[in-house]
Order: structure tokens, then C-alpha cells, then sequence
């Protein structure tokens, strides 16, 4: 699909210059088409990207601009047809599948718009299942599992299953899962996109939260309010980044700021 009133797509982005904070994740050349049905789809058609540690980027663009294909290509979910990725200086475009899960156990933290829980699992376990397969003991995994679930306001809900909950609740139990590892990547996809506005806000300021205490998020979004928590929005359209800017006052790197600002109104 493609949106003919968004910013035209440049060919290629150069990384982003160097501000003195080491880079979290570098992304050179990704490629990725789909083959299913029909033609292929070209949804990521050569991205270079760099994230620090510590910022909160936001993909936007129209809906089939690849910004789903992106996320998991970087959180190796889907793997590229061609280009490079470092997480924290490690390249990691050549893990295996397995190693991939180990990663993403350890250092990448990732939510989803439907939640992904397992339905037949408690909150509790739903939360500690990913510390104990990294290793942590069961009372450490237990005292993290206790403190986010605090933290996100889930207190009392530990003995319920997902399916007890409201979306909100759910995306909560979500999140709480993602970050019980402590991973420095934390990876988010629509992940209002199935609540409602209060929802939606809840999900915001929780972001908001982490990323204040150092949290480096990279948020898929046609949320322009969701977009707007973070610090640094990147407009992808047709498989390319067409527009990356900070909305911090520093000067914005591709054409279309005012695109940008609008999204804050
Ligand atoms: N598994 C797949 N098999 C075939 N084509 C796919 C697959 N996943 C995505 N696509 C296609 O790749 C393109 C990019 O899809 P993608 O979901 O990454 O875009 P998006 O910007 O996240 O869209 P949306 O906002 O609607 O989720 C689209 O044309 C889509 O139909």
C-alpha cells in the first residue's frame, strides 16, 4: 500500500552523527522482501539506522511502510535479506535462530499490539517465565516479577489469567514481561493499537517512565500521540526512512519537520 501525500523517501539515510552517547543498535543496508502470495513485497529496502543508548524513537508511516518488518528485523524476529545489525557492539545479522532467543531473553525486551501472553499461564508466570529461562533464580525472578507488577499498578492480580484482564491490564502484564530480564532494548509494536484511549494514555506515560530512567525504546506507532512521547521520530514510508528527527529543538535531518510538529498538535 502506499500514501502519496507522505514525504518522498530518500535513497539511503546516513547514520546519524555521532553525539557522544555509544550507540545501543546500528542497522546498516537492511533489505527485506516478503514472498507470499502475489508479489513480493518490498517492505524494508535498505535502512540505515543508529540508536543511542537511552533515546526513544518512534516509526511512523502508512499502513504496508514496513515499519513492522523493521522492528522485527531488529529484534530478529524476521531475518534480512541483506545488511548488518550490532546490538551493543555485537553484530548479530549471522545469530541462529536459538541465539537469537537468548539475545532477546537477555537484551531485548518486546511488546506486541495483541500482547502475545500465554493464555493458559497466571500473570504471575507470564512474567517470571522469561527471568527463569535466563537463569535467574526463582526467588530473584519472584522479587522482580513482585516489583514491576507493583510498578504497573498489577498488584493483586498475580494468581489471575490473561483472559480475567481488560486490554490495558494485558499490555501491563505485557511490559512487565518485557522488561523483568532488564534488557537495554526495549522493542514496542502498536502497542496501543488494541486499546482504547485510556488505554492508550496509560501505555504513554508508562513508556514515558521507563525511558526517563535511561529505558532505549524503539516504538512502532500510527499513534501521533504515542509518537509524541518520544524523543526522536523517524517517518518511514515505502521501505525507507524518509524523515528522522529529534523533537528536542535540535535540527531536524530530513525534510519533513513540519510533518513532524504536526504530529505533537
Ligand atoms: N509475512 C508476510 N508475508 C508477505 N507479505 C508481508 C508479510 N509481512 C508484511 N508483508 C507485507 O510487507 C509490507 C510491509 O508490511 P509491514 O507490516 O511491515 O508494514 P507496516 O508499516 O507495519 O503496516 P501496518 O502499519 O499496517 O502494520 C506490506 O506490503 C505487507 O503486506
Amino acid at each position: 500500500m502506499s500514501d502519496r501525500t507522505a514525504p518522498r523517501p530518500r535513497a539511503a539515510e546516513p547514520p546519524r552523527p555521532d553525539t557522544g552517547t555509544p550507540p545501543l543498535l546500528r542497522a546498516e543496508g537492511l533489505v527485506k522482501t516478503h514472498h507470499g502470495e502475489g508479489a513480493p513485497a518490498h517492505a524494508v529496502r535498505g535502512v540505515d539506522l543508529c540508536v543511542r543508548q537511552g533515546e526513544f524513537v518512534a516509526v511512523t508511516g502508512p499502513s504496508g511502510a514496513g515499519k513492522s518488518t523493521l522492528l522485527h528485523l531488529l529484534g530478529g524476529l524476521q531475518r534480512p535479506d541483506a545488511g548488518s545489525l550490532w546490538l551493543d557492539g555485537r553484530r548479530t545479522d549471522g545469530y541462529s535462530e536459538a541465539r537469537w532467543a537468548v539475545e532477546r531473553r537477555k537484551r531485548i525486551g518486546i511488546v506486541f499490539q495483541f500482547f502475545n501472553l500465554v493464555s493458559n499461564l497466571s500473570v504471575a508466570d507470564n512474567v517470571e517465565l522469561p527471568a527463569l529461562l535466563a537463569g535467574v533464580p526463582p526467588r530473584r525472578a519472584r522479587a522482580e516479577r513482585e516489583d514491576l507488577l507493583a510498578e504497573l499498578g498489577l498488584a493483586g492480580k498475580e494468581r489471575s489469567m490473561p483472559g480475567e484482564l481488560s486490554g490495558g491490564e494485558q499490555q501491563r502484564v505485557a511490559l512487565a514481561r518485557a522488561l523483568v530480564n532488564h534488557p537495554p532494548l526495549l522493542l514496542a509494536d502498536e502497542p496501543a493499537g488494541s486499546l482504547d484511549s485510556k488505554g492508550t494514555r496509560e501505555v504513554m506515560r508508562l513508556l514515558s517512565r521507563f525511558h526517563q530512567r535511561g529505558q532505549t525504546i524503539v516504538l512502532v506507532t500510527h499513534d501521533a500521540r504515542l509518537a509524541s512521547a518520544a524523543d526522536r521520530v523517524i517517518s518511514f514510508f515505502d521501505g525507507r526512512i524518509a524523515d528522522d528527527a529529534a523533537l528536542d529543538g535540535t535540527p531536524a535531518r530530513g525534510t519533513g519537520i513540519s510533518g513532524v510538529l504536526e504530529l505533537r498538535d
